[in-house]
């Protein structure tokens, strides 16, 4: 396979608060090929949108990136050294400031936030917003910008692009904002869009419509996405391949067929039992009980033993760090999992966890009355 065009090597990202440290990406490893829609899935809390603001250094203080490395088409996006004094400090190839916002953010780069009021002034129209963004970014003149801007709000599927050009985002409904948005981000034909769950407040057949679109666009114009949900079946609808996160790591990597239909890890089982699926008709949906601990204080051992219903004294213990499970010659298939041979750690010689996960997974039924 050809270089992935990111690459993301063991990032921490953590919050100082008075409270403590929140460890809200807690040693994430991934990549993004070219022309790929690449998941990051997980529960509200999870740190999806931490770990996306990470890649373009946006994280704010009391936030903070403390260690691992970005990789963007062979440009040190984030990296740390130890000096003399072993004191970690910046990399020297490491992309100033200035660098990431001219070269990267918008331009490589580009963002596609939940809510499009974030993203656009509720002062100046639409049209004016998007034809302001092309002409910083792409060195056109105030006319060619604006008949770029038409153009990409007609692409993305926007009627009378001419009229609706001169109106302002109240104007827009939500969905046609989300469109904007992603005209937007489309707009300087990045290499890489991060897309953080754009279409999360919208109904399911506008959502759907999005969708699809995006879609037909990837394919024309070959960009690549970082599409963050926490719903697998816009995952089932969009991505090529999927990352699961749970309390600040990735605990299962995997293609979409695999994610789906060979599932490793109990979390992922969990999340998707929670879910309507379309292509099985069982209609009984189990919602994963419990809720998930803070990062500031993580459990020891795996960070889901509380609520897994596979959980084993070992799993109090271990944490595990992700492994390939793939057959030899299948897609790389990681789950961090210690139920799985590859670990190696006594799971199946080890006592199961009982009475343990107060208010965990499945506890509403196996224990309600269980304890005299
Ligand atoms: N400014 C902040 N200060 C302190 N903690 C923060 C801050 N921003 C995020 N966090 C914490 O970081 C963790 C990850 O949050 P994040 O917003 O990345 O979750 P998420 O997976 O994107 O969730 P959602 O689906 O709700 O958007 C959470 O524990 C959150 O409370
Ligand atoms: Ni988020």
């Amino acid at each position: 396979m050809s270089e992935p065009l990111l690459s993301v090597e063991n990032l921490k990202t953590q919050f100082f608060t008075e409270d403590g440290t929140v460890r809200a990406v807690d040693g994430i490893s991934f990549d993004v090929h070219e022309g790929e829609i690449v998941g990051l899935v997980g529960e509200s809390g999870a740190g999806k949108s931490v770990a996306t603001s990470s890649l373009l250094r946006l994280v704010e203080s009391p936030g903070e990136i403390v260690g691992g490395e970005i990789t963007f088409k062979g440009r040190t996006l984030f990296g740390l050294e130890e000096d003399a004094s072993g004191e970690l400090r910046p990399r020297d190839d490491m992309l100033s400031e200035e660098e990431m916002r001219r070269e990267i953010r918008g331009r490589e780069i580009a963002i596609i936030f939940q809510d499009p009021m974030e993203s656009l002034n509720p002062v100046f129209t639409v049209g004016g917003q998007l034809r302001e963004f092309i002409e910083l970014n792409r060195d056109l003149s105030e006319k060619e910008a604006k008949r770029e801007a038409i153009d990409m709000l007609r692409e993305v599927g926007i009627p009378a692009p001419e009229t609706r050009y001169d109106e302002y985002p109240h104007q827009f409904s939500g969905g046609m904002r989300q469109r904007v948005l992603i005209a937007m981000a489309l707009a300087c034909q990045p290499d890489l869009i991060i897309a953080d769950e754009p279409t999360t407040a919208l109904d399911v057949t506008v959502e759907g419509q999005i969708l699809e679109m995006v879609k037909e666009l990837q394919t024309k114009y070959d960009t690549s996405f970082i599409w963050v949900t926490h719903d697998m079946s816009v995952v089932a609808e969009i991505c090529d391949r999927v990352n699961v996160m749970y309390l600040g790591e990735i605990i299962e990597h995997a293609t979409v067929d695999d994610l789906f239909y060979d599932t490793k890890h109990p979390y992922t089982r969990a999340l998707l039992d929670s879910m309507p699926r379309p292509d099985e008709t069982v209609h009984e949906l189990n919602p994963i009980e419990g809720v998930m601990p803070e990062a500031i204080d993580p459990p020891a051992g795996c960070r889901f033993h509380s609520r897994c219903p596979d959980a084993r004294e070992v799993c109090r213990e271990v944490h595990p760090e992700p492994r390939d499970l793939a057959d030899e010659g299948e897609p790389t298939h990681r789950a961090a999992c210690v139920k799985y041979d590859a670990f190696d750690v006594g799971y199946d010689e080890s006592r199961p966890i009982e009475g343990d996960a107060a208010g965990g997974f499945g506890a509403g039924l196996t224990r309600t009355g269980g304890e005299e």
